[in-house]
C-alpha cells in the first residue's frame, strides 16, 4: 500500500506482547493508514517480530530515533532498509548536518522503495522549561524550526514535530516536506506524558502529512472503534 494523505493515521503499537501487537496490527490495518513500531517492540522482538506485525503490505513507520556518529547512523539506516523495509524511519535532527546527510545518503542507496528519513525535532513530551533544563534557551517552536531547516538542507524527507508547530513549519519548509505528528489527543482523552498536543482534526487542518496516535487507540476498550472514530472525524 502507498502512503497517501487518505491513509494518514499511523497507530503506535507500544508493547512487548507479540500476540497483542499482531492482533492490533490485523484489526487496525484496514482502518487507519499504517502502524508505528518503536523501541519497546523492537527491543523485544527484533526485525522478525516487526515483519510478523506489519507483513508485506501494511505501511510501516520504524521509530528507532537513531542518534550516533554519521557512520553508525548510516549503517543503521542501511540495516533497517535491508532487513525491515520500513516506509519511514527516524533519526534525531540534533545529531547534526553530517549525521542527517549520512542517513539520507544511506537511504538513497535503496532507490525508489527507500525509507523516508524523518528528523525528530523537539520531543512532544517537552515544553520550554524542559528545553531550558537541557541548555536550550529558545522556545520549543524556534528550536523545532531551526532543526527542521537543518534537516531539510541536509536531505531529510521530513520531520517529527508536535501539532503546535505544523503551520509555521509548512510556511518554512513548503508543501512537500513531510510533517509526521505525534502528540495527538482527541478531545477529552488523557494527555499522559505529552505536553504539546492538539486534536486529530486540528492537526490535519493545520497541514500535517501523517498523524501518530498510540494510547488513545491502543488503550481504548475497543481499539478498532477508537481508530474508526478518529479516521471518521478527519474524513468529515
Ligand atoms: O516527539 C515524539 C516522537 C515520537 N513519539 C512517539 O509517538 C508515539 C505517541 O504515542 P501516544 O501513546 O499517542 O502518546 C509514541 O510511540 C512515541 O514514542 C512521540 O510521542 N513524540
Amino acid at each position: 500500500m502507498r502512503l497517501t494523505p487518505q491513509n494518514a493515521v499511523f497507530t503506535a503499537i507500544d508493547t512487548t506482547d507479540l500476540n497483542a501487537a499482531i492482533a492490533l496490527g490485523k484489526s487496525l490495518a484496514p482502518i487507519s493508514g499504517g502502524i508505528k513500531l518503536g523501541k519497546e517492540f523492537f527491543t523485544s522482538h527484533g526485525p522478525q517480530g516487526i515483519m510478523a506485525v506489519a507483513g508485506e503490505t501494511t505501511p510501516l513507520f520504524l521509530d528507532l530515533k537513531f542518534h550516533d556518529i554519521p557512520n553508525t547512523v548510516a549503517g543503521g539506516v542501511r540495516a533497517a532498509a535491508k532487513f525491515i523495509k520500513p516506509n519511514m524511519l527516524t533519526i534525531h535532527a540534533s545529531g547534526g548536518p553530517a549525521m542527517i546527510r549520512a542517513a539520507a545518503d544511506a537511504s538513497a542507496e535503496f532507490g525508489e522503495g527507500r525509507p523516508l528519513i524523518l528528523g525528530v525535532t523537539v520531543l512532544t513530551s517537552m515544553d520550554d522549561a524542559d528545553l531550558k533544563a537541557v541548555g536550550v534557551e529558545s522556545p520549543a517552536e524556534d528550536q523545532v524550526l531551526r532543526l527542521a531547516e537543518l534537516a531539510q538542507k541536509n536531505g531529510a524527507d521530513g520531520v517529527i514535530c508536535s501539532p503546535r508547530e505544523i503551520q509555521a513549519l509548512r510556511n518554512l519548509c513548503g508543501p512537500d516536506f513531510k510533517l509526521v505528528v505525534p502528540g495527538i489527543r482527541p478531545l477529552g482523552s488523557d494527555h499522559g506524558d505529552q505536553k504539546r498536543v492538539k486534536t486529530p482534526v486540528e492537526a490535519m487542518t493545520d497541514g500535517a502529512s501523517y498523524l501518530v496516535i498510540g494510547r488513545p487507540i491502543t488503550g481504548a476498550p475497543d481499539p478498532a472503534a477508537a481508530a474508526s472514530a478518529i479516521v471518521g472525524g478527519i474524513a468529515a
